[in-house]
């Protein structure tokens, strides 16, 4: 993950940081391996919202709560929505205390059943490595440094071979038609670590305005978060879905996966664009090409 979040603005305790290397977590990041046995000189992040809400993931109807549910429900009515079944879900208009969150894309069944065996039968055939918070990840994409802004192919070799299918599909959704990912990650989340992604918002110099994330082998949800973290909005994800998101839920909300939102294994499979700054830029305008041709290969290794 290429984030901005709270790691920038960590709260020092006064506790001492031991050296025991249980997991790749680091700084405000916690798993359930570390939790215990590694002290962290950062306060983590606690999740204590002011304001929570859920969003229907077939009407879109967000339903406001007075405390956060232990569960998040698929539906507005529990396990089925009021309103007819649709298989795509749309955002474009809708309010959450006075602010806009929109640009928000899902498909449900975007993979088979099928499908989602074969990919993952492909995917854990190939290294996992450990990453923070309890998350393991696969990653194919350029060498970027965040900090300094800095942009290169490094060992990027192009996606993998079975991304191919995936990146038609998406091409074939009317708002992903000129989608062109540079960067995809495979992330895995299981109860056992306890894994999660905190808030963050996904790099805004590198990766472009559209963001994707496709879920398997779970229901999981993905949460919206104000810029002050005090308001929480619940998009549930369905397994085998898309979740596609630009605008104002990309650049003005941040958004993050709870560990008590992980029940069973789930991975998910995210892509990013290029931002279309950095071709506008005369210093970058030739790495950036040069990675969207590779990002047009499909025979990548894992970077
Ligand atoms: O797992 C997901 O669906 C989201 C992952 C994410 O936000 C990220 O990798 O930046
Ligand atoms: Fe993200």
């Amino acid at each position: 993950m290429a984030s901005v979040s709270l790691e920038s603005h960590p709260i020092e305790t006064s506790v001492a940081v031991t050296p025991d290397k249980v997991c790749e977590c680091k700084g405000i990041r916690t798993c359930l391996i570390c939790e215990g046995v590694k002290s962290s000189k950062f306060a983590p992040y606690i999740d204590n919202p002011n304001v929570f809400y859920s969003v229907c993931c077939n009407c879109g109807e967000a339903k406001k709560y007075i405390e956060p549910p232990s569960e998040v429900n698929l539906y507005c009515n529990g396990n089925t929505c009021v309103k007819t079944l649709k298989s795509e879900l749309l955002i474009e208009n809708l309010i959450i205390e006075g602010m806009v969150l929109d640009g928000i894309h899902l498909v449900k069944e975007f993979i088979s059943e099928l499908e989602e065996i074969q990919l993952i039968s492909i995917i854990d055939s190939i290294e996992w490595k450990n990453s923070q918070s309890g998350r393991r990840k696969q990653n194919y994409g350029p060498k970027v440094n965040f900090k300094r802004k800095k942009l290169k192919l490094g060992e990027f070799t192009g996606l993998p071979p079975y991304a191919e299918g995936l990146v038609k599909k998406i091409n074939s959704l009317k708002t992903f038609s000129t989608f062109k990912p540079v960067e995809f990650c495979n992330l895995e989340y299981t109860a056992e670590k306890g894994a999660s992604i905190d808030p963050h918002y996904d790099d805004k110099w590198v990766w472009g305005d559209r963001l994707i994330s496709i879920s398997t082998l779970s229901d999981s949800v993905i949460t919206f978060y104000s810029q002050d973290l005090s308001v929480q909005v619940a998009l549930p994800l369905p397994r085998r879905s898309f979740l596609g998101f630009w605008g104002s839920s990309r650049f003005n909300w941040l958004h993050g996966v709870k560990r008590k939102d992980i029940d069973v294994r789930r991975v998910s499979i995210t892509l990013r664009e290029l931002n279309k700054a950095i071709l506008d830029s005369p210093d970058l305008e030739e790495i950036g090409d040069l990675v969207i041709e590779t990002g047009s290969k499909y025979h990548g290794n894992p970077t």
